[in-house]
């Protein structure tokens, strides 16, 4: 298999972050300039995951696993109908990709689809200054002219910044589409798609649920016009102190007691709903290896995140809401941040991470059960 690999991989790229500091590489991808949040990810494997999850979207993910592109790429593996993910930077991209579902290389696919990257930078020292400073703003730009140092910098410091961003409507889908049930068809669900994972429908569908996916703006009769047995709320990128249709929405279902599930900024918005607040992290949790504990159970799985909120919760007292009784059903070990919620007088709960792993570990594929059981219960 032939790459552009070898002709790209001359072209330079510099990565400017808001703070100042500089980063000095080639282009990787498409040749260009592109601008976002500097995130970065602890995945070692699942790299097309990553670049399609919606999730991503106006950010610029640093991979911390060195040797990235391996496996090519395939068409099982993506999450949604593009790379999503603003820039990427690796440390060393694989020159020849193997793997028996490859039909190309990572480099090619990332140019193919416009996407601006930059390889042969220190990603250890470009994580550890995001650990250290926080997420920031960022700009990559590669060709054999870019201007002076001064004049990128000035550049990155006019994106806008991720707090405040409200991006769901631009990732989701415009129109209404139906997941089949595998199988014997048990329940409806409606989905609010604010940049659903396809690997989150299909887990649903592998329990018999026939999947409406609906826009992000998608109303309370939408989704009751699908008669829901229960109604799921998806991941998707932005700030969930900007999603007050969705809050509103989910407030409708809970009074009306539908069997409720979210996952990720589903979470942020079950906690909006209930009355907490949500809040920026440092530099959040992105990874498929994250340590989070189910209270309820005390037992740890090992899972699958992409976070840059968190809801303001108390961890240790059961709250009272509108809604009834709430309390924190997951915490992640690492920082104590709040994973999941669950309220105790209605049939609803969300986890802040992603149990679909798509990548990532399946230990928490059984919350897919949880949800199947309170629409059972719902019709007991
Ligand atoms: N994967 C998600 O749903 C992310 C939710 C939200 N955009 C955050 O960064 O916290």
């Amino acid at each position: 298999m032939t790459t552009s690999t070898r002709g790209v991989a001359k072209t330079p790229a510099v990565l400017v972050l808001e703070d100042g500091r500089i980063f000095r590489g080639r282009a990787y991808g498409a040749v260009g300039e592109t601008f976002g949040e500097a995130v970065f990810s602890t995945g070692m494997t699942g790299y097309q995951e990553t670049l399609t999850d919606p999730s991503y979207h106006r950010q610029v993910v640093v991979m911390t696993a060195p040797h990235v592109g391996n496996t090519g790429v395939n068409d099982d593996d993506p999450e949604s109908r593009r790379i999503w993910v603003a820039g990427y930077v690796v440390r060393d991209p694989a020159r020849v990709p193997s793997n028996w579902r490859s039909r190309g290389s990572l480099d090619e696919e990332l140019a193919a689809q416009g996407v601006v990257g930059i390889s042969g930078i220190d990603t250890r020292a470009l994580t550890r200054h995001l650990r250290e400073r926080g997420a920031m703003r960022v700009g990559i730009f590669s060709g054999d002219t870019v201007p002076d140092d001064a004049t990128l910098l000035a550049r990155v410091q006019e994106v806008p910044p991720m707090k405040g961003a409200d991006l769901a409507a631009e990732v989701a889908t415009t129109e209404p589409y139906v997941v089949p049930a595998v199988g014997e068809k048990k329940f409806t669900v409606a989905a609010v798609d604010l940049g659903i994972k396809g690997m989150t429908a299909q887990r649903m569908a592998q329990r018999g649920i026939e999947v409406h996916v609906l826009p992000a703006n998608a109303t309370v009769d939408d989704v009751y016009a699908v008669e829901p047995d229960g109604v799921f709320f998806s991941n998707g990128p932005g700030d969930p102190a900007t999603a007050d249709h969705p809050v509103s929405v989910m407030r409708a279902v809970l009074e009306r007691g539908t069997p409720l599930f979210g996952i990720c900024f589903g979470n942020q918005i079950l906690g909006r709903a209930l009355g907490f607040g949500t809040f920026k992290l440092k530099y959040g949790h992105r990874g498929i290896n994250q340590p989070v504990q189910d209270r309820t159970t005390g037992k740890v799985e090992i899972t699958a995140h992409n976070h840059g909120f968190a809801v303001d919760a108390p961890l240790d007292k059961v709250t009272a809401t509108p809604f009834g009784r709430v309390e924190v059903s997951h915490v992640c070990l690492n920082d104590n941040v709040v994973e999941g919620l669950r309220l105790l007088d209605r049939p609803a709960f969300s986890v802040q991470y992603h149990p679909e792993a798509a990548a990532g570990p399946h230990d928490a594929a059984h919350l897919f059960d949880r949800f199947v059981s309170l629409m059972e219960g719902q019709r007991a």
